[in-house]
């Protein structure tokens, strides 16, 4: 059966047990390079373990190019899986590793071997790849578990955080891998809790959090979200009672409190619902009032603070 869809999920739910992996997950995805994320334990693993017929759905369905994954041996000759977990022979080769897997997929040995030295190639392991993967650091690890799942030429690539590990060079090595390969016109499906990892591959993402989707969208999309959920703004300044007085005139900061730093700074930290907003406006409050700032930063850095709203809001609490 074809589709018109890569993917289509239809009120999937799993469960381990009492444990919600997933809950209630509806989506349909057309062919395309897509950045899942998540915070930890957000269910992104638990997904692509769907995606890819390793686990079952407790409720609902699940389609991938328009077949049920579980037990589908023609349909995961056409994706390529790279799970988070190592899962290597640690006492094989890189080459043997990849060869031995492309010929499970049924590829005659001759065939196999020259393959996997090209794809071993292709993701910068061409120097190292006779070697035992034992001696293999993490990222190198990670680019081997790459070979091996574009090594059958599928069409859809699932990756589940591909870029743990990697040190800045392997990233931006693995990030023009992956560019090249969405480039041909493959699907992708990269699961991350980072946003700036994926944002350099795709401009389409899934926000996911406690197994349910909050948000799908472009980084522009994504970025608007969290300019207007709440966050918290630190900023160190020599003048902190008058610029939490200036704040509170302007009504964007729904708290302020001032608090006094190691080595004499002084800080104002506030919350704020409209951190967009606020920092246009900050640099006219500050340079039109003669105060010096020396430091200003988000106190929540990463996306858990977007993630936590949107679970809010999801359940009517904002
Ligand atoms: N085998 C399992 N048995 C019981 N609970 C599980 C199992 N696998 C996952 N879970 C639970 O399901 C939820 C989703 O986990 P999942 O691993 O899918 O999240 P994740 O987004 O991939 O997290 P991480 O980024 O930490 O890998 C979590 O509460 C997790 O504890």
């Amino acid at each position: 059966m074809s589709s018109e869809y890569l993917i289509e999920l239809n009120k999937v739910t799993k469960l381990y047990g009492t444990v919600i992996g997933v809950n209630d997950f509806s989506m349909q995805l057309k062919p395309g390079a897509y950045g899942l994320l998540g915070p930890n334990g957000a269910g992104k693993s638990t997904l692509l373990n769907l995606l890819i017929g390793q686990l079952v759905p407790t409720r609902g369905t699940v389609r991938v190019l328009g077949q049920k994954p579980r037990n589908n041996a023609k349909l995961m000759s056409k994706i390529g899986f790279c799970p988070g977990f190592e899962g290597l022979y640690a006492s094989t080769t890189g080459h043997d590793w990849v060869t031995f897997l492309l010929e499970l997929h049924g590829t005659a040995p001759a065939v196999a071997r020259e393959r996997a030295e090209e794809c071993m190639a292709l993701v910068g392991m061409a120097a190292d790849m006779a070697r035992p993967i034992a001696s293999y650091s993490r990222g190198m690890r990670q680019r081997t578990k790459l070979a091996q799942a574009i090594a059958h030429e599928p069409t859809l690539l699932i990756l589940d955080e591909p870029f743990s590990g990697l040190d800045p060079i392997g990233r931006a090595e693995m990030t023009a891998v992956l560019r090249e390969w969405i480039k041909m016109g493959n699907s992708l499906i990269i699961a991350s809790h980072v946003l700036h990892e994926i944002e350099a591959l795709t401009d389409s993402f899934l926000l996911i959090c406690g197994g349910r989707l909050l948000a799908s969208g472009t980084a522009a999309e994504v970025n608007e979200l969290l300019f207007d959920t709440p966050s918290e703004i630190d900023i160190d300044c020599d003048q902190p009672h008058e610029l939490a007085a200036l704040l509170m005139k302007t009504e964007l900061a729904t708290s302020i409190a001032i608090q006094q730093r190691p080595h004499g700074v002084q800080r104002v930290h506030l919350q704020t619902v409209s951190a967009g907003k606020l920092c246009t406006e900050l640099p006219e409050l500050i340079a039109g009032n003669g105060l010096t700032v020396t430091r200003l930063h988000s106190a929540d850095n990463s996306l858990q603070t977007l993630f936590n709203s949107l679970l809010r809001i999801h359940r009517g609490e904002l």
